[in-house]
Order: C-alpha cells, then structure tokens, then sequence
C-alpha cells in the first residue's frame, strides 16, 4: 500500500461530493479515476494531497494518516499536478520548477548544482528544456502543463497525483505524457477525461459517479457499453486496438 482513501466523505451543505469512497494505490501502479464532470473527481483528489480535510474517513500515506503528517514529510512522498493555479506566477519556467525542490531544503539554503541537475533533466522529460529562462506568464496552456509536470518531477516523490494532466495537451504531449508517466513507474493516480487514453495507458480504473466508486478493477472490466450507458448517458461500441487495448467508439447522441 502507498497512498489510500478509506471511507473517504466531504459534503457541502449537506450534499455529498465525495461519499464513503475506499481506494487504494499499489506500489508503482499507474491508477486512473475516470468519471462524468461533477463526479467528485478533482474533490476527491484534493483530499489526497490536501487541500480538502475529509469530513469522514480517513488517507492514508502507507501507515501514517496523510493529515495528520507534516505537510513538509507529506511533500517528500507526494507530489501533485493540479487544475488550480495559484494565479499567474511571475517567475521563470526553471524558478518554478526549482520550487519542486522545496520540501527536501531547510528554510533559506540555496540551491545547489544537484538541484540545478534536476531542475534541468525534469523539463528534458517534458520537452521544455530550451524554456528555462522564459517567464512562465508568457507560456501557452499546454507549456503551463508540462512545465508544472516537470516542477513535480523536480520533487522526486514516489507519487505522483494528477489532476485531468492532459488538458491543454495536444495529442502529440499527451501522449507524451501518459508515456512518461508509464516509463517514471511512479504510482500515480490521476483523473482523466479521454477513456481510450485511459484504457491504454492505466493499469487499473476507478470510476466515480455522483461521489461514489461505481466501479473498479482493470480497464476492460470498468469500461463496459453497458456502465458507460448508465454513468455517462452514451452509447458506445467497444473493440480491440491492433495493440491489444480496448478501444471505444462513441455513437452520437
Ligand atoms: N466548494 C464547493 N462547494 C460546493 N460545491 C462544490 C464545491 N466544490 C465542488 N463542488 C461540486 O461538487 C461536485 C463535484 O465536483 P468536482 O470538481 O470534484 O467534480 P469532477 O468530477 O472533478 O468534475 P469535472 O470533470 O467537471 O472536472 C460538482 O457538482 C461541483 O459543483
């Protein structure tokens, strides 16, 4: 076990986004979370690197409970990319990924070449290793991306949360991306939008559908016509890829 959600719950008045939700992440396994918009996702993911205080249950960082660590231990092992952004920064591309570096500096050391090292090999992996010096304002949405994936590379955690990391993606950096993340052998939970990404790229899929595990297990067993129906409203007929994937087509409405 690393990172798990037991009897996870958050309500806002009086309304469940997250109800009693139960997962857990294995040792380097690249786990899904897929779902209609409103689902919870994203507030599910935010009680994992915390932002959102479950209001039940309780997360769980291999023994210890993720809330009640440190946040600077929590930021060693845990590292996140997320749909909010803390404004526009007014910083260079290599200043905020340096900021990766953070949780493994006491207050006001400097930085040294081996954070620099980093610094430089994590925006190689996103292909933004000619950007270092441009200010990352001045970036476009995909560029943002990539280079706050490369800031949580930069932490070096053994997991990695990600939050719909393909947006602003083209097709291209996406699948650049899902690669990568393949490749890093991180574990890694992210929430995803495109099916047939995920289908080919997740080693496990956890379906959400108003706050609540619908399903679970690997992709074919998640994405059948039948469940997409139902959560989704959609028809869709499911195939092989010549890769061995499942793959979806999605009839018009
Ligand atoms: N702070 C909040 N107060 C009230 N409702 C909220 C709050 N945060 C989220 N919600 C609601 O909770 C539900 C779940 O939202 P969430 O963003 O977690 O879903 P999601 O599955 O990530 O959606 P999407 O795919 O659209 O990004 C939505 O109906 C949303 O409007």
């Amino acid at each position: 076990m690393t990172l798990a959600a037991q009897d996870v719950s958050y309500a806002v008045e009086g309304r469940a986004l997250i109800d009693r939700v139960t997962l857990e992440l294995r040792p380097g396994e690249f786990l899904g979370l897929v779902g209609p918009n409103g689902s919870g996702k994203s507030s599910l993911l935010r009680t994992l690197y915390r932002v959102l205080k479950p209001q039940g249950g309780v997360v769980r960082l291999d023994r210890s409970d993720l809330w009640a660590l440190p946040a600077r231990h929590a930021a060693q092992r845990l590292a996140v990319v997320a749909q909010e952004r803390m404004g526009e920064f007014d910083f260079t591309v290599a200043e905020i990924v340096m900021m990766g570096r953070t949780p493994h500096k006491r207050d006001f050391e400097p930085e040294t070449d081996e954070d620099r090292r980093i610094v430089r090999t994590s925006l190689a992996e996103v292909g933004m290793a000619g950007m270092a010096e441009r200010a990352f304002m001045t970036l476009s949405g995909g560029e943002k991306q990539r280079v706050l994936m490369a800031r949580a590379l930069a932490q070096g955690t053994d997991v990695l949360i990600l939050d719909e990391p393909t947006n602003h993606l083209d097709i291209r950096y996406q699948l650049e991306l899902m690669g990568l993340v393949k490749r890093l052998g991180l574990t890694t939970l992210a929430a995803l939008h495109d099916l047939n990404l995920a289908a080919q790229y997740c080693d496990r899929l956890v379906m959400l559908e108003a706050g609540k595990v619908v399903a679970a297990g690997a992709p074919q067993e998640v994405l059948t016509a039948e469940r997409i129906r139902e959560v989704y409203g959609v028809d869709v007929r499911i195939g092989r890829t010549a890769s061995g994937h499942i793959g979806l087509e999605f009839l018009p409405l």
